[in-house]
């Protein structure tokens, strides 16, 4: 009151009243502010749709899954630019999973503060283990193959190799499944990782999650494949010795080095007596890889039989690239653009001495002949 008094004796009264006003109207604002900052903090975010997601929520999801982020980013083929769009359409989708995982309580590892309820994607489907695999083998063709398949629209694949029968069991089913698109009632869901063929303990952990699970194996003459396995690892490390050293135990004798991976793996009658402990042959499909290249619609058309598929993907889906030597999409999957497969493909393989090549022939050819009799297919690497 005596303040008022000074004031109102000090100053005339229409500035007097202003200043009152102005001083109510600057503290209304603030608690105006400071209200609106509390409601905003506990209101629900924005429902955003599969395409935008915000960056803060990206990031969360990257730290808290970041071996599989990690493990993705490995994955040959996206990370080299072969299909970066195909890299981050899996990305994208593996965040969708995420987040739906978190709001179902799906994600084992998941922690931290679930999103609020109002956050939805619109990606339909389930994620469902495998239940088709192309087993193997490294270099013979899988990546064609999984590429062409999943141009059917039945069959929804992961475009990384998992590797999780080999390097990532520990991480479980539940890991595993996580990695999956999904799929809708009917879809068949498919990876690929070439290296399983040759594991050991594949066979009785493929045989665990499901003993109905389909199996493809794309072979190709194991000398070509030898020397395309070891092409990939000269490109890779150049200081790596000859061919020619790697293939003997001892040149003089002509003693072959099998432990050698590059030449272990085209022993396939053995790899396969394994699997045949677990699987029958019924359930295990051999793709040959040089027809692959030479008429990809007529072993798309074995696929897509043994899969239990309408068979959709026939020779107007194909184009032979003259530059690239090998067949191509019209349109591949999520794409309307022609594609051939990247550069690590058809890399040229380097001159090996004829005798060695030779050497290698005789050396294969019994285990060739009873991979033929096993399988009941001439694959004509021996004619
Ligand atoms: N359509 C098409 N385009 C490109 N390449 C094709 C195709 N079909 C089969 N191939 C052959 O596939 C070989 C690579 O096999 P993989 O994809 O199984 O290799 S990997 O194990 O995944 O690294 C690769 O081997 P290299 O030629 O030695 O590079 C190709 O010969």
């Amino acid at each position: 009151m005596a303040l008022s008094t000074v004031f109102s004796d000090a100053l005339p009264t229409k500035v007097y009243r202003k200043i009152v006003v102005m001083f109510c109207v600057l503290l209304m604002s603030l608690y105006f502010l400071y209200y609106l900052s509390d409601v905003c903090h506990t209101m629900p975010r924005p429902v955003r749709g599969s395409e935008g997601y915000l960056a803060a929520d990206f990031d969360e999801w990257q730290s808290l899954h970041r071996k599989t982020l990690l493990h993705k980013l490995q994955v040959r083929g996206y990370w080299k630019g072969d299909m970066p769009e195909k890299y981050f359409r899996d990305l994208r989708l593996q965040f969708q999973s995420f987040n739906l995982n978190r709001q179902t309580g799906d994600g084992g590892s998941v922690v931290g503060n679930p999103l609020p309820s109002t956050l939805s994607f619109s990606g339909d489907g389930v994620r469902k283990l495998p239940q088709a695999i192309i087993i193997g083998v490294k270099k013979g063709g899988t990546r064609a193959l999984l590429e062409f398949v999943r141009v059917h629209p039945d069959v929804r694949a992961v475009g990384a190799e998992p590797h999780f029968f080999d390097r990532h069991y520990d991480e479980g089913l539940r890991w595993y499944r996580g990695l999956m698109p999904k799929t809708l009632d009917g879809q068949i869901t498919m990876e690929k990782t070439p290296s399983y063929f040759v594991t050991k303990e594949a066979a009785a952990r493929i045989y665990a999650m499901s003993k109905d699970a389909k199996l493809i194996v794309v072979v190709r003459d194991p000398v070509t494949r030898a020397i395309s396995d070891y092409t990939q690892t000269l490109s890779k490390k150049p200081d790596i010795p000859s061919f020619e050293s790697l293939a003997f135990k001892n040149r003089t004798t002509g003693l072959i080095d099998t432990s050698w991976s590059a030449i272990q793996i085209g022993i396939y009658a053995k790899h396969l007596e394994n699997w045949l402990l677990y699987f029958p042959m019924g359930q295990i499909l051999f793709v040959s890889g040089e027809r692959l290249i030479s008429d990809p619609a007529g072993e798309l058309g074995k696929v897509q039989d043994f899969l239990g598929l309408k068979r959709i993907i026939t020779d107007k889906h194909f184009y032979f690239n003259k530059t690239k030597g090998f067949p191509c999409l019209k349109k591949p999957e999520g794409s309307s653009k022609p594609h051939c497969l990247g550069k690590t493909k058809g890399r040229t393989h380097p001159n090996i001495d004829p005798e060695v090549v030779q050497r290698l022939r005789d050396f294969y050819r019994p285990f060739n002949m009873k991979f033929y009799q096993m399988t009941g297919q001439n694959f004509g690497w021996d004619n």
